[in-house]
């Protein structure tokens, strides 16, 4: 079976002894929009970090479409290479404060340009209309000239989303993107993602502190606590009574945040899963030591 994101073994501990992954396996197919849930500290970050090869593991290995992003604890010589097929978007907005939004959204090409084109950020006529287009997907098409610094959090994440779109990344994986914002921006964000998802085929991993929100957008939930993956499976199944028997007294922190953005009207329901898992698997007691 054809894969997007493919781990296996994949395990690290910090230098002060943390282990902040723990054998972990997973295997994503294409097109798939998943949820990352956890409690603070679980891992989420460091999983991601080890998909775009921002971080060696211990041990593992992580392929994303069929090409080597770590192996043994070595990120891959080509890793930029691979790297251009994945679009990261931060839990801190990672846009150049003080540049236009269209030129942020535009360096998303820029390992496709020539060195002088890049160094000297010029773009042809072409390609600005594919960043205008992108701007436009994500609904700030108005901000384009705009300093990235005047964005509002939701507004500078869909200019991090357009971004990865005029990258033609085939992955995104975005780590806690409505962490630090308002309901409505949250519910935009994460409609955007969504929409990308559907429309364009793009595989999304995404991590979120809301169990609601993973339920609302994602057909399939891999859940982590203290580094190891104790659920995989379809996000329907996830009541609190399971979420409860998974991470004990932890489980609050996943539920008390539960309507971050679910009563608002017209949010995107997910579409049909189309699973690189067959079954609900609890994969672990949540009970292991950290
Ligand atoms: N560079 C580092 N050095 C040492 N420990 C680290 C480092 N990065 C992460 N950790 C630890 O690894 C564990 C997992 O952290 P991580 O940031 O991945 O969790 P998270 O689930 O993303 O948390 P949050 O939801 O708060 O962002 C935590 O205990 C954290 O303190």
């Amino acid at each position: 079976m054809e894969t997007a994101i493919r781990v296996s073994a994949l395990s690290k501990t910090f230098g002060n002894g943390r282990k902040a992954l723990q054998e972990i396996e997973l295997e994503i197919a294409p097109g798939e929009m998943v949820a990352l849930i956890g409690a603070s500290g679980s891992g989420k970050s460091t999983l991601l970090r080890h998909l775009a090869g921002l971080t060696a593991g211990d041990t593992g290995h992580v392929e994303v479409h069929g090409r080597t992003v770590q192996l043994h604890g070595s990120v891959a010589g080509d890793i930029r290479s691979v790297r251009a097929g994945i679009g990261f978007v931060f839990q801190q907005f990672n846009l150049v404060a003080r540049l236009p939004v269209l030129v942020n959204v535009l360096a998303g090409m820029l390992h496709k340009v020539p060195l002088w084109r890049s160094l000297a950020l010029v773009f042809t006529r072409e390609e600005k209309a594919r960043g205008v287009e992108a701007l436009r997907r994500v609904g700030i098409a108005e901000c384009c000239f705009q300093r990235a610094s005047t964005l509002s959090g939701g507004q500078q994440q869909r200019a991090a989303i357009a971004r990865a779109m005029v990258q033609g990344a085939r992955v995104i994986l975005a780590d806690e993107p409505i962490a630090s914002l308002d309901p409505e921006s949250s519910r935009r964000v994460m409609d955007i993602l969504a929409k990308v998802n559907r429309e364009d085929g793009c595989t999304v991993v995404v991590s979120l502190h809301q169990v609601n929100v993973a339920m609302r957008y994602c057909a399939r939930t891999v859940a982590l606590h203290r580094g190891r993956v104790v659920y995989d499976g379809p996000s329907s199944a996830l009541t609190p009574q399971l979420l409860r028997e998974l991470y004990g007294a932890d489980a609050d922190e996943i539920l008390s945040l539960g309507d971050h953005i679910g009563s608002l009207h017209g949010a995107h329901r997910p579409a049909e899963p189309r699973p690189s898992w067959t079954v609900p698997r609890p994969a672990v007691s949540a009970a292991q030591p950290a």
